[in-house]
């Protein structure tokens, strides 16, 4: 709550504010850009404990029980890969897997395919998204997955990107939730239009990514911005679907409520990171929207995902760097997931040793 204080600075500021609107209309630079420089949304509440967030993470998390059955945990297709991209859809998959989903299923190309399967026994490979009828191969599988992840090694193939279009309309449809990555994002700042509005999009852009979409969507790459800004703009500009801005601290937002999650991880920068958060956090999304918000405390199930998977991917990175030094791989992060999510989501100590994440939540 703002203090008295507080309140009278506020109301000083808003009427500061009304009069440079007024003054903004009639001369002046763009409003936004102008208040934004004026009152950067640093005046906005801050919460002290990132536990808190990691708490509702851990309110959605399933028990396991003897009395549930195969499936019920999660069933997630991964839409990607391509002859050259094998190893990102991989990473998506089995980290769903390894996150806690019953199945994991990879819909890719026919190239693809063979070699996604000789990675793992695990996952269930589909070599149908460069096929004539991708979209109704695919199709037929949706009413049996909880979730999807679109765009890990999917590559800028037109006749793929055509299917994946095919594949979002119809996942839409049923109210799949999906997580938008890599060039699943390219896909969207060719046509924003894809998911303009789709309450159940989360957006996964990693710092380049980002600007691309901004760009796309508000002809402003917004870099070197307050981030905080920046990413519920461009929430917002897309209809309020969630984004989280991929970097050294992760930005979340859908348009309203903006998260930071700056668990230390680690500096070293593979490729196949970024899959392994989008995988886990396609599991997530399902469990949070399963759990509905009165287990997030009246926050959106979608935002406190997207808070658990990235407090989640660093934790990885942080554990699997201190083996491995800059010799550290998405494998080995991979490797790092149950041990990672235990730390996190199965024991009430949470935090790493005592030492709470730090972190800032504007509302
Ligand atoms: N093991 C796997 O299968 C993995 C596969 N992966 C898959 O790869 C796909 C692409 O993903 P990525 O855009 O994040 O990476 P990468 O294309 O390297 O671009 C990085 C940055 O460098 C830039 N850039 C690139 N080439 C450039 C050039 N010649 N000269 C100058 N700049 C150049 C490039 O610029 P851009 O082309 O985006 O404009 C971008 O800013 C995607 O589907 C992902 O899932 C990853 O998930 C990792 C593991
Ligand atoms: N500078 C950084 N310091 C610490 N962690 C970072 C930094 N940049 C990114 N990360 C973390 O690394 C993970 C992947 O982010 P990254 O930006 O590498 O995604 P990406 O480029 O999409 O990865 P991929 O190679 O899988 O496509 C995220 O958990 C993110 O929080
Ligand atoms: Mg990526």
């Amino acid at each position: 709550m703002a203090s008295r204080a507080g309140a009278g600075a506020a109301v000083a500021g808003a009427a500061v504010v009304a009069v440079l609107s007024a003054a903004l209309v009639l001369y002046g630079p763009p409003l936004d850009a102008v208040l934004n420089q004026a009152f950067p949304l640093h005046t906005a509440r801050s919460v002290t404990d990132m536990e808190a967030a990691l708490q509702l993470v851990r309110n959605v998390v399933p028990p396991l029980a003897a009395w549930k059955h195969k499936g019920q945990a999660g069933r997630i297709g991964v839409v990607g890969g391509c002859p050259e991209y094998t190893g990102a859809p991989y990473f998506a998959a089995i980290s769903a897997l390894k996150v806690g989903a019953d199945l994991s299923h990879v819909f890719t190309t026919q190239d693809a395919a063979p070699v996604i399967k000789s990675y793992s026994p695990e996952l269930i490979v589909h070599p149908v998204l460069d096929s004539p009828s991708a979209v109704q191969d695919v199709e037929k599988w949706l009413p049996r997955l909880h979730a999807l992840v679109v765009g890990p090694g999917l590559g800028r193939d037109d006749v793929l990107l055509e299917n994946v279009k095919g594949i979002l309309e119809a996942s839409k449809t049923r109210g799949i939730p999906i997580v938008i990555d890599a060039d699943g994002l390219w896909l969207v700042a060719q046509q924003p239009a894809l998911i303009q509005g789709y309450q159940k999009a989360v957006l996964t852009p990693n710092h380049v990514e980002f600007s691309r979409l901004a760009e796309a969507v508000l002809g402003d790459p917004l870099d070197g911005r307050d981030r905080y800004r920046s990413v519920q703009r461009l929430s917002q500009a897309l209809g309020n679907v969630t984004v989280v801005q991929k970097g050294e601290q992760d930005v979340i937002s859908d348009g309203g409520q903006a998260l930071t999650c700056s668990r230390e991880g680690s500096s070293r920068r593979c490729g196949g990171q970024g899959d392994l958060l989008s995988g886990s956090l396609s599991v997530l999304v399902h469990w949070a929207l399963l759990a509905g918000p009165e287990k997030t405390n009246g926050s959106s199930p979608l935002l406190v995902a997207a808070f658990g998977a990235c407090a989640l991917t660093r934790q990885c990175a942080r554990q699997a760097f201190q083996k491995h030094g800059r010799a550290t791989t998405a494998t080995d992060m991979i490797r790092e997931l149950g041990p990672a999510f235990s730390r996190l989501f199965e024991t009430s100590a949470g935090a790493d040793g005592g030492v709470a994440p730090t972190g800032e939540l504007r509302l």
